[in-house]
C-alpha cells in the first residue's frame, strides 16, 4: 500500500550530511516554486474575475520536444516587445550552446586519442590526430572557464541544476567531460532571464537591452574569450579529420539542440545581438512547471478534440486570436526533492498528481517530435524517443479526466525529420512496422498519423 510517489521522495538510506542538506536545500527551493506558482494562478484568477476568462493551454512533451520552443514562438507572435528585451540573456544562452559543442568534439578527439594509443601498445602505430589538432585541442583549453562563468551568469541565484554546478575545475579532464555530458538546466521558476538583465544594468523596454552586457577589458569575460578563439573554433569544427571523427562516434552536432557551431563568426563577434531565429534555436532544459503571464488581447482558438496537425513550431502560422491566453509548460523533466521525474513516470504514477495542472485547461498541446525516430531518451537509453511520444499521447487521449479538455498533436521538428531522410538515415530501421513503403516524409509523416490517431 505504499504511495509509489512518497517512496521516491524517500531519501536515499545512506545519505551523508552533505547530501542531506543539499536535499532539504532543494526541498526549499522546490516550495518555492510550488508557492510562486500558487500566488501567479492566485493573480490569473484575479485578473480572470475582471476581464475575459483566459484560455489555459498545456504544452506537454518529453524534454526536448520543443515545448520552450513553442512557447517562445507564441511570445514572438503575441509578447514580441518583451520577447526583444530579452535578446541579451539568451546570448548568454547561445554562448553556453556553443561551449558545448565545441567540448563535443573535444571529448570525441580524446576518445579517438585514447583509442589510437591503446592500439599504438600493439602494432604498427597510426598518429590518428593531427599536430594541428593537439594544439587546437589545447588552445581551446580555455573554453572550459568560460564555460562555467556562463553557467554561473545563468545562475546567479542558485537556481539551476546540479548538472551546472557538477564542473569542478579540480576534477580530472575525463570527469569533466563525464558531467559535461549533462545538459545545464535552469529551474523555470529562476528569475535567470531578469537577473542577467539587471546585473549588466538592462533596460526592458530598449528594444535589445543587453547590448552592452560584455565588458569588453576584461579578457576574462566570456564573449571576449569566445570572440578571441573563434578562429580556432572554426578551424576545429571544419577539419576533415574531425568531420570523419565524428562520423565515426555517429555525432550529428548539426541535428543536436543549440547548434550555431556554421555561426560562429557572427555569434562571436563583438556587437553580437541575437536574432529571433536564433533565440528559437538556442537550447536551455526547463526544469518545473512554467506559468505564461497572461496575453491579451489575443487568445488561441484551439480546434476540436484530438486534432492532428503538423507543423513546425519553427514556422507557426498565426492563429485567429481574441480574448486572453495563458500557457502553462510542463518541462519534460520534474524534480521531486532529490528524484528526476520524467513526463512518463510522472504518467506512471498516476495523473492524480497532476490534476491541479490538467482539471482547468482548456487545451493541451501534445508535442511529438517525430524527427527523433532514431533516438533515444537521454534520461532511459533503452527507450526510443518515438515510441515513447505515442506512449504517452496514447495515456493522454484515453484518460477520462481529461474527456473535455481539447487535445491538439504538433508533430514537430518535421525540418529535422526531412533532412534526416534525405541524409537516407531509413526510417524503416528504427519502426519495423513501416515496411518498404518510401522512406521520404510525405509517406512517414502520413504513416505516422495514423499511428497517432484514434
Ligand atoms: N530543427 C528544429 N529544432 C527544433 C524544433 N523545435 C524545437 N527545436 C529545438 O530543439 C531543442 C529543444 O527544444 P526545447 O523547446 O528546449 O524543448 P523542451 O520540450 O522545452 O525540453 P525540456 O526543457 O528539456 O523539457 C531546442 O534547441 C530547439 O531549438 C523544430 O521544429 N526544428
Ligand atoms: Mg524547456
Amino acid at each position: 500500500d505504499v504511495d509509489p510517489l512518497s517512496k521516491v521522495l524517500e531519501p536515499p538510506p545512506d545519505e551523508t550530511p552533505v547530501q542531506r542538506e543539499a536535499r532539504l536545500r532543494a526541498e526549499v527551493q522546490a516550495k518555492h516554486v510550488s508557492d510562486a506558482i500558487d500566488e501567479e494562478l492566485e493573480r490569473q484568477r484575479a485578473v480572470e474575475k475582471k476581464g475575459p476568462r483566459a484560455l489555459k493551454v498545456l504544452l506537454l512533451g518529453q524534454s526536448e520536444s520543443g515545448k520552450s520552443t513553442t512557447l517562445k514562438n507564441f511570445q514572438i507572435l503575441y509578447e514580441h516587445k518583451s520577447f526583444k528585451a530579452e535578446r541579451g540573456s539568451w546570448k548568454t544562452v547561445i554562448q553556453l550552446n556553443v561551449v558545448r559543442s565545441i567540448h563535443l568534439i573535444l571529448d570525441a578527439m580524446s576518445r579517438a586519442h585514447a583509442e589510437a594509443q591503446a592500439r599504438q601498445s600493439h602494432s604498427d602505430y597510426q598518429p590518428r590526430l593531427s599536430q594541428e589538432l593537439l594544439t587546437l585541442q589545447m588552445r581551446l583549453a580555455p573554453l572550459l572557464q568560460v564555460e562555467q562563468a556562463l553557467t554561473r551568469r545563468l545562475t546567479p541565484l542558485g537556481c539551476g541544476e546540479s548538472e551546472a554546478t557538477l564542473l569542478n575545475p579540480n576534477s580530472s579532464y575525463a570527469d569533466r567531460s563525464k558531467s559535461f555530458a549533462k545538459e545545464i538546466a535552469i529551474n523555470s521558476s529562476s528569475p535567470w532571464k531578469g537577473a542577467i538583465t539587471r546585473l549588466f544594468g538592462g533596460d526592458t523596454d530598449a528594444p535589445s537591452s543587453n547590448e552592452h552586457s560584455n565588458n569588453w577589458n576584461d579578457p576574462n569575460d566570456p564573449a571576449v574569450v569566445l570572440h578571441a578563439c573563434v578562429q580556432d573554433m572554426a578551424l576545429l569544427w571544419n577539419d576533415p579529420m574531425v568531420k570523419k571523427l565524428l562520423e565515426k562516434q555517429k555525432l550529428r552536432l548539426q541535428e543536436m539542440a543549440g547548434f550555431f557551431l556554421d555561426s560562429l563568426d557572427r555569434v562571436t563577434s563583438l556587437d553580437y545581438v541575437p536574432s529571433d531565429d536564433d533565440v528559437l534555436r538556442a537550447r536551455l532544459k526547463t526544469l518545473g512547471v512554467q506559468n505564461s503571464m497572461p496575453w491579451s488581447p489575443q487568445r488561441l482558438i484551439v480546434p476540436c478534440q484530438a486534432c492532428l496537425s503538423i507543423v513546425s513550431p519553427y514556422h507557426l502560422t498565426r492563429v485567429r486570436s481574441e480574448g486572453t491566453g495563458v500557457f502553462l509548460m510542463w518541462a519534460g523533466t520534474e524534480r521531486y526533492g532529490n528524484a528526476v521525474l520524467t513526463v512518463r513516470s510522472l504518467l506512471m504514477f498516476g495523473i492524480a498528481a497532476w490534476v491541479p495542472y490538467f482539471d482547468d485547461m482548456d487545451a493541451i498541446i501534445f508535442l511529438a517530435p517525430i524527427s527523433a525516430f532514431d533516438q533515444t531518451l537521454a534520461e532511459d537509453p533503452e527507450v526510443n524517443r518515438l515510441e515513447d511520444s505515442i506512449n504517452i499521447w496514447k495515456y493522454i487521449v484515453s484518460n477520462k479526466l481529461l474527456k473535455n479538455t481539447n487535445i491538439i498533436l504538433f508533430m514537430n521538428k518535421i525540418d529535422l525529420m526531412k533532412t534526416k531522410l534525405e541524409s537516407g538515415i531509413r526510417f524503416a530501421d528504427f519502426v519495423v512496422s513501416y515496411g518498404l513503403r518510401p522512406n521520404d516524409f510525405e509517406n512517414t509523416s502520413q504513416y505516422l498519423r495514423k499511428k497517432f490517431g484514434p
